[in-house]
């Protein structure tokens, strides 16, 4: 049986990106929907309204702005953080670094990406660490190198991993000893979060974070990623940034509406946890299939693994999408809000038998 063959509509294992909106966040999608006539560029209720919700959630008086995607979200944050001349250290998988075509250096009018190297275990997870962040910080002070002024972690990372509270409070330091800011690029922070089990304060401004990209569209959303200055003297002028880069949507509440889908009931949590549950599924589906290397265990929404290249052609003709570019590192399986766990078992039976088990 093809995966086109399954009474339900074929699930992927690409990206979170090819899930729909979930239903909360439709319900309120709607309910602006049938409103009628509302302000627009963010004047609404609802944009209002998710706002103070995501200062409750933070427990602190951020200032919170909608962007259409991930991408703008980081560069825009990016962008109001340094200057043109100054560098930004992230990890050499970060997003901001492979996978946003230029996008942070475009909007910053040229602050360069500094890449952390360590040969550390943590390193070989995806992940930034503080020696690698000290190494570049130190390495040199002459006027002819960008001077480093944030440093970016992505939570959870591009290899699924998750930085613990204690990590980034690690880096965090280390930034502010030398006067960095701190962006946290957060596309999937709420799968961080429902790993964690912590407040999300706790990752966030509590641990020294500046300014986080809180993912929603991996989380839910139809599209809308919330950038949330902990610290709103670094967001002076955002809004015309914003506008500027044409990110500033006219009719903001269908963005921000389904925003308060996600928070109704904590169910940014509960979507997280679900998709972290099926990678979790996934993981024990495939750890005594021959052939199948699993490259690290999931401690978020994703499960990295290297299978022959005969076995991957197989699964990708029997309809199977799945990402093999990610970080240099074998297949990603990424799994979603809506992943059904009969679409994880289909999925590892035919790796188990492309794979010849
Ligand atoms: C870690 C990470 N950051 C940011 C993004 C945002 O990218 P996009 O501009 O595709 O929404 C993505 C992918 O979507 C991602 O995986
Ligand atoms: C890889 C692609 O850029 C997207 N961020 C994803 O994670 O699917």
């Amino acid at each position: 049986m093809t995966p086109s063959d399954r009474a339900l509509p074929l699930q992927h294992f690409a990206s979170d990106n090819y899930a729909g909106m979930c239903p909360n966040a439709a319900r309120w999608f709607m309910e602006a929907q049938t409103s009628g006539h509302e302000p627009a560029y963010g004047e609404d209720r609802w944009t209002q309204q998710v706002s103070e919700g995501l200062r409750e959630l933070f427990q602190t008086d951020c200032d919170v702005y909608f962007v259409f995607n991930g991408t703008a979200a980081n560069s825009l944050a990016l962008a109001s953080l340094c200057q043109s001349y100054h560098s930004v250290i992230c990890s050499p998988v970060a997003h901001i670094e492979t996978d946003e075509c230029g996008g942070p250096e475009f909007f910053s009018n040229g602050s360069k990406l500094l890449v952390g190297e360590s040969e550390s275990a943590s390193a070989r997870l995806g992940k930034l660490t503080p020696d690698a962040v000290e190494s570049l910080v130190t390495k040199r002070h002459d006027i002819h190198y960008p001077k480093p002024k944030v440093v970016s972690l992505t939570q959870a990372t591009e290899l699924g991993t998750v930085y613990s509270v204690e990590e980034v409070r690690a880096i965090a330091a280390i930034a502010k000893r030398r006067h960095l800011k701190v962006h946290m690029d957060g596309a999937r922070f709420a799968n961080a979060v429902a790993t964690l089990g912590c407040h999300p304060s706790d990752i966030t401004w509590r641990a020294g974070v500046d300014v986080l990209c809180f993912g929603g569209t991996k989380n839910g959303l139809p599209v809308g990623e919330a950038v949330v200055f902990f610290d709103r003297a670094l967001s002076e002028d955002f809004a015309w940034r914003v506008k500027q880069a044409g990110q500033l949507a006219s009719k903001m509440r269908f963005i921000s509406a389904p925003w308060l889908g996600l928070l109704e009931n904590d169910t940014w949590l509960a979507n997280a946890r679900h998709a972290n549950a099926m990678a979790a599924r996934l993981h024990a589906a495939l750890r005594d299939v021959p052939g199948v290397e699993l490259l690290h265990a999931p401690q978020a929404n994703a499960v990295f693994a290297r299978l022959p290249q005969p076995a991957v052609n197989a699964l990708h003709a029997k309809g199977w999408r799945f990402y093999q570019f990610i970080a240099g590192g074998g297949c990603r399986f990424m799994c979603s809000w809506d992943t059904r766990p009969e679409s994880v078992d289909a999925f590892a039976a035919d790796i188990r038998q492309a794979c010849g088990a």
